[in-house]
């Protein structure tokens, strides 16, 4: 993968207030087009590394988009993905899941974890830290220090171990 900045789209089922209005996006490939009010394409065409229609889940976004990143990031390389759109557009549904599916979060987080019990003799620290950023403000700044948790070999077994109580 390069390092570049990958830009991704999913595009979410039409929720019961939009039902009415009905699609205005069509998904072709990685290209998303713009249909009229007559449900006609409208020639705009919008390119993106990749675009994930509204059937598609939370795994194949995690598969395709956010695994190599934490492939990268267990071997020391930065990396960071944020969802961004305007309000209602899926971004917590994305990152966080709901009742029915996990979220690319709690997916990359037990992909990270079972990297590491597979690298004996190697020994990893791990740091959560959760905010928000709300009309450009950070709100809320909870820097989870109990979450500290330092992992480490012991007698063949992965140790979790609490830094902060
Ligand atoms: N892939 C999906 N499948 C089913 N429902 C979805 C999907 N993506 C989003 N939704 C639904 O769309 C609505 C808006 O999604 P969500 O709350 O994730 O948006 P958001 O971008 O986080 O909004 P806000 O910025 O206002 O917090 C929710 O009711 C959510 O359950």
């Amino acid at each position: 993968m390069s390092d570049k900045i990958q830009v991704a789209i999913k595009v979410r089922p039409l929720v019961t207030s939009e039902k009415d209005v009905g699609e205005f996006w069509r998904v072709n490939g990685n290209e998303l087009y713009l249909l009229n009010n007559d449900k006609q394409p409208s020639g705009e065409i919008f390119a993106y590394d990749h675009v994930f229609a509204n059937n598609s889940t939370n795994m194949e976004v995690f598969e395709k988009v956010v695994k190599p990143l934490v492939n990268r990031a267990v071997k020391g390389f930065n990396a960071t993905i944020f969802a961004y759109g305007q309000t209602s557009s899926g971004k917590t549904h994305t990152m966080l899941g709901d009742q029915n599916e996990a979220g690319i979060t709690q997916l990359a987080v037990s992909s990270m974890f079972d990297f590491m019990e597979k690298s004996l003799g190697r020994e990893f620290l791990v740091r959560a830290s959760y905010m928000e950023i709300y009309n450009e403000k950070v709100n809320d700044l909870l820097e989870q220090q109990n979450n500290n948790l330092k992992i480490r070999e012991g007698d063949g077994k992965i140790v979790v171990q609490h830094l902060k109580e």
